[in-house]
């Protein structure tokens, strides 16, 4: 989707320090393909925030570089940020209003993303009146009005209920087989990272680095039944053991 066949993303020997000593992230080196989508999982503090930060531009590096083949950026966070006094399609709107899309295209843009994510009916409520699930998939109507071509999600299922979040994973899963964005997700579920994504990277803590990643050949669209077969036992087990190799190196680090 982007202009041409460079990276979405690249980080090449990227370091984060923050002002009071803390190194969030230390010798991160990635490269995203177009179209690709990958999940990051790693334990509480390690930097994935951070990494997102940086990919999104929103932090500069101490040490290294950051790339990026496009600006039409998404960034989807855990807390849906709905503007409570607007109605569900103003909201949806807001985005092209900050980016001075004009009016009449906004509204049409706003109509698509809806219809995508299965709110038209609701386009006239207060974000109040909705489900945790349903203000989620506003927020996510809002970033696709930007046609993004690099999608970030920073723990964006994380406060809604299990099953609510499987069905926003397989409505994320449709968005992206239909519209091949570039997809960093960072998640706290192996099951989730696996199941979404076309390859996960695994980190450490202390300092945040990447520990390992894991491909995820099975093909798209994916269905709730893969979750029981063996191959993805496989991958999901392969992830886990990466995670606790992480921190049993941090346990051995600390004695
Ligand atoms: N603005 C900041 N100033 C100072 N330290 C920070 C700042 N933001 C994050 N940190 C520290 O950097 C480290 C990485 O934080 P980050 O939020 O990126 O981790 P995370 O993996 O996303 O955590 P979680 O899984 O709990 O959300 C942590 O030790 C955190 O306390």
């Amino acid at each position: 989707m982007t202009d041409d066949d460079r990276p979405a993303l690249t980080m090449e020997a990227v370091g984060v320090r923050y002002p009071g000593g803390t190194v969030a992230l230390d010798g991160v080196t990635l490269s995203l393909a177009p179209g690709e989508f990958t999940a990051v999982v790693g334990p509480s503090g390690c930097g994935k925030s951070t990494l997102l930060r940086l990919a999104a531009g929103l932090l500069a590096p101490s040490a290294g570089t950051v790339g990026r083949a496009t600006e039409r950026l998404g960034y989807v966070f855990q807390d849906p940020t709905l503007l409570p006094w607007r109605s569900v399609r103003r909201n949806v709107e807001l985005a092209g209003e900050l980016t001075g899309v004009p009016a009449r295209e906004r509204r049409d843009r706003a109509e698509e993303a809806l219809r995508r994510v299965g709110l038209s009916h609701v386009a006239d409520a207060l974000p109040g009146t909705l489900s945790g699930g349903m203000r989620m998939r506003v927020s996510l109507a809002r970033t696709l009005t930007g046609r993004p071509e690099l999608m970030l999600f920073d723990e964006p299922f994380g406060s809604v209920d299990e099953i609510t979040r499987a069905r926003l994973g397989d409505d994320l899963q449709e968005l992206f087989v239909a519209d091949g964005f570039a997809g960093l997700l960072v998640t706290h579920s192996v099951a989730e990272a696996v199941y979404l994504s076309q390859r996960v990277l695994v980190m450490a803590d202390r300092p945040g680095r990447l520990v390992g990643e894991v491909a995820v050949p099975l093909p798209y669209p994916r269905l709730p039944e893969v979750r029981f077969s063996p191959a993805f036992t496989e991958l999901t087990s392969q992830v886990t053991a990466l995670l606790q190799g992480g921190a049993a190196d941090r346990i051995e680090v600390a004695a």
